[in-house]
């Protein structure tokens, strides 16, 4: 994560948001002066009322008066309509476009970024804080606009209206204002705070919630009600000093603007007596008072929610501006499209970013011809995943190359490298949809006629068929209803179906029955016709006719060639294929 953004870049990030709809904004800024401007005006239309009309007993000018009120209050009424209309539309507009901007930058980033977060908390910043932030923008940011063009204006008129009295009354705003800036920032503190335990909550909901069967079969509920239970504790406790200072900020700043219109009253009744000033002038100059007094209370009791706002925005822009070398470094070249390409990997050293004093790969140098099929084997932790991550361009190498086609990766767009490879991984991946779409997910153009080709060729078509609904049947979240052979012939009828040159398959280590290996053994072999076959492999029995194994030891390629050449050569790999009784 980036270091706290201040409040003035926050807001300029909001206001940044809100720069494509100036219309838009322009009519809200203008409904919102002329509704303020109208109930000023009101204050006017009493003091005429009570001065000319009321106190002079003349009923035309009363009857004018009444009128022209009433058409004050009407154009005041249409202001609102528009103000409320479209503010609350833009406070929409922008939380949308803040989740639109986030969710584009979140797909970019490299999975190293998210192995250091919690996806809970990444979707509890998309959910409650861009929420507080539509909120915010659509309600009390025009509460508080409006209030603090009321509380200027009423200022402005009460000083037209009576001079000496509201000299007096201004002797007050320092001490409305002290309490604001006083607890403010504390309230804002404290709601940055609160929103980061309820991104804590949601984390763990969304760990608990997806590992349910392991919480359930460790009888591991008890524990996980404890757990969240004390977060749902913090949460509260948070909440509670946020709630009791924004109470204190509404209570203080309420307290001495009552304070100030009773004192200000007394003070001018005493002028009506001694007929320094008129009746009407003080009607009008206590309904600006109570006005002015109102529209600070609001303002005080809007701005703790704005400052909140500040707060979640603080944390939807420290995603968007998350810190990522590769997305720094990515250039604009692009890998040319060739189904005949050579891999070649030269001198390559690669640590991890998190741990730079621990070389994972050293000194790799491979070149893999067009159509060859290539596994590689070794211990657990030896790299072999590693090499996938930069072959997909997921990380640069610290030295070294890799170069498809001749081309340098490192120098070729995510996009245009990764448009290559066709990948199927260990666990695979199923998505909350049809098995049509499942399967599509490869190619998204594809018909529902290549779908099915690509699924036959998978084998993966005789069970589909017999699925419910067939290719429309929905397979839940993470696939649930297959078994582990059928959800791997449906990843590989994906890579089919998908037709990259570069295939990387991560071999399940899953046990399958006989016939349910074999079937996926053939899908394999029809995915891997023709095309370029990288494969980490657990069990050796299944590379007994891949071209070359390459054996990795402590990130560097130890040995290679054929199964027998390797069996009658290399120790380990020797041993290895002892442990799976292949000698
Ligand atoms: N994101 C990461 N950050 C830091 N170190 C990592 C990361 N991923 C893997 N490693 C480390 O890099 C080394 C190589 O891991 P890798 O996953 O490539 O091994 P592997 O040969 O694929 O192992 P396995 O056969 O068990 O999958 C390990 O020591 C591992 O702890």
């Amino acid at each position: 994560m980036t270091a706290k953004p201040s409040t003035k870049k926050v807001l300029g990030w909001i206001i940044s948001f809100l720069a494509p709809y100036k219309k838009k904004v322009f009519f809200a800024g203008i409904a919102l002066f002329l509704g303020s401007a109208t109930w000023l005006a009101l204050g006017q239309g009493i003091r005429l009322f009570i001065d000319s009309g009321f106190l002079s007993g003349e009923s035309d000018t009363l009857s004018h008066l009444v009128g022209l009120m009433l058409a004050i209050v009407m154009v005041g009424c249409i202001a609102t309509f528009f103000r409320a209309y479209l503010v609350t539309w833009l406070g929409e507009r922008v939380s949308a476009d803040i989740r639109l901007a986030v969710f584009n930058r979140l797909l970019s980033l490299s999975p190293h970024y998210f192995q250091e977060q919690r996806t809970g908390e990444i979707i509890s910043r998309f959910t409650a804080d861009a929420t507080l932030l539509q909120t915010v923008v659509g309600m009390s940011l025009s509460m508080a606009l409006r209030s603090s063009v009321t509380a200027f204006g009423g200022i402005i008129m009460m000083l037209f209206t009576s001079f000496k009295l509201a000299a007096l009354a201004l002797i007050a705003v320092p001490l409305v204002l002290a309490p604001i800036a006083i607890f403010g920032k504390k309230v804002k503190t404290l709601a940055r705070d609160s929103q980061d335990k309820v991104a804590d909550v949601g984390a763990h909901l969304d760990e608990t919630l997806h590992e349910i069967h392991t919480v359930q079969s460790y009888t591991h509920e008890y524990q996980d009600r404890m757990l969240f239970g004390q977060r749902i504790a913090s949460v509260m406790n948070a909440a509670e000093s946020r709630i009791f200072y924004r109470s204190l900020l509404i209570t203080v700043v309420m307290a001495f603007s009552l304070a100030a219109v009773t004192l200000v009253s007394w003070y001018g009744a005493l002028q009506v007596v001694q007929n320094n000033i008129s009746a009407g002038e003080l009607t009008a100059f206590l309904f600006y008072a109570v006005m002015v007094a109102s529209a600070v209370a609001t303002l005080s009791a809007v701005i703790g929610d704005i400052l909140r706002a500040v707060g979640a925005s603080e944390r939807m822009m420290e995603l968007q501006f998350a810190n990522d070398n590769l997305i720094k470094s990515q250039p604009a070249n692009e890998l040319s499209d060739n189904p005949n390409s050579t891999i070649e990997i030269s001198n390559l050293c690669f640590s991890y970013p998190n741990d730079a004093l621990s070389p994972v790969l050293q000194d790799i140098n491979l070149t893999i011809k067009p159509g060859e099929r290539v596994a590689l084997v070794g211990p657990s932790g030896a790299g072999k995943s590693t090499l996938f991550q930069l072959l997909l361009r997921f990380y640069l190498p610290n030295s070294g190359y890799v170069s498809i086609n001749s081309q340098d990766i490192s120098q070729c767009s995510n996009e245009s490298v990764r448009k290559q490879f066709a990948i199927v991984p260990q666990e695979s991946v199923i998505f909350a949809t049809s098995v049509f779409e499942n399967v599509r997910y490869g190619r998204t153009d594809a018909t529902l006629d290549e779908v099915k080709k690509a699924c036959i060729a998978a084998r993966a078509d005789e069970f589909i068929s017999s699925l419910s609904d067939g290719y429309e049947t929905q397979l839940g979240e993470r696939g649930t209803r297959l078994s582990g052979g059928q959800k791997q012939r449906i990843a590989i009828a994906r890579a089919i179906l998908s037709n990259r040159p570069i295939l990387l398959l991560d071999e399940a280590t899953s046990a399958l029955d006989a016939v349910s290996e074999s079937k996926v053994q053939q899908a394999l072999d029809n995915l891997m016709q023709g095309r370029t076959s990288i494969i980490i492999a657990h069990r050796l029995a299944t590379v007994r006719n891949v071209d070359r194994i390459l054996l990795i030891e402590n990130g560097t390629i130890s040995a290679s060639g054929s199964h027998d050449y390797l069996v009658a050569n290399n120790e380990t790999y020797r041993k290895l294929a002892e442990l799976q009784l292949l000698t």
